[in-house]
């Protein structure tokens, strides 16, 4: 059994795999990772192998621990992935970004990819047929919408996500709703239509914490799968294995 583990910038994400299945899932804060994870294996035993990718403050070090009981990998960017890095600065492309791209790769092969994110932050990630990374772009996820809206202006309230009633938001809450939801809504199919513009054909994952409610109210219709990242993080340690 393999425990992968996905530390975002704001929560960490584990799933336990038996094989390609995911047995259980699990969320929680930085702050007690340790407990956590020791909670996860002691509830599974079967669990020999530890894969870990990070964007958040945790790094190989506060994982060595585990190494006395399981094989732990942490995902560099010395490791090698299914795809041609075409990225101009390689080296600080996002660990998250990279696992997707090689998601798609190991789950799509041979055709366009376009994986979109919604997470703390928006990403797109492009791999071509030919299995190129090629890049993509980097925005505020909804929350940080929100917030950034509130911390940066003095009337601005902070808002949960909600549903706008229109396009057209008549109170200050709607109007920030439809500017947050409406304003991702579009940009993510704006992105979509112009990616066609280039390729004929692609196939588009949506993945992260907003995946669901996004899913729904795009004019694109699109496949969420929430858990894409923690699927690849298998996928491609399976990878590794086989090419070690
Ligand atoms: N309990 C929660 N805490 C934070 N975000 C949540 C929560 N529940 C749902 N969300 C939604 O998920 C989004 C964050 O996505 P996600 O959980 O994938 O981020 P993350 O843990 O920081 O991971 P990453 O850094 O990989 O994006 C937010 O925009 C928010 O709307
Ligand atoms: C963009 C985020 C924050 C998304 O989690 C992460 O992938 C990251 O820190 N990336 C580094 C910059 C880059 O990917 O080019
Ligand atoms: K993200």
């Amino acid at each position: 059994m393999l425990l992968a583990i996905d530390v975002g910038n704001t929560r960490i994400k584990g799933a336990v795999f038996e094989n390609d299945t995911i047995l259980e899932q699990f969320i929680f804060l930085k702050k007690d990772f340790k407990k956590n994870i020791e909670n996860i294996l002691k509830k599974f035993q079967s669990v020999a192998f530890l894969t870990v990718a990070s964007v958040g403050s945790l790094d190989k070090n506060d994982f060595l621990g585990f190494g006395e009981r399981l094989k732990v990998h942490f995902i560099s960017h010395e490791d090698s992935f299914p795809f041609i890095n075409l990225y101009e600065t390689p080296k600080t492309l996002g660990m998250d970004r990279m696992v997707l791209a090689a998601g798609a790769v190991l789950q799509f092969p041979e055709q366009n990819r376009l994986v979109i994110d919604a997470g703390t932050c928006i990403t797109y990630d492009f791999v071509d047929e030919n299995d190129n990374y090629l890049g993509g772009a980097i925005s505020p996820g909804l929350r940080l919408r929100y917030e950034a809206l509130h911390n940066f202006t003095a009337r601005l309230p902070l808002l949960e996500l909600d549903s706008p009633k229109s396009i057209i938001g008549n109170s200050t809450s709607q109007s920030i709703h439809s500017g947050v939801v409406n304003g991702a809504i579009n940009e993510i199919d704006g992105f979509i239509n112009d990616y066609k513009q280039h390729y004929s054909k692609f196939t588009i994952i949506l993945t992260g914490g907003d995946a669901e409610f996004l899913a729904k109210r795009l004019k694109n219709t699109i496949f969420a799968n929430s858990n894409f990242l923690l699927e690849s993080l298998s996928h491609l340690f399976q990878y590794k294995i086989k090419n070690d």
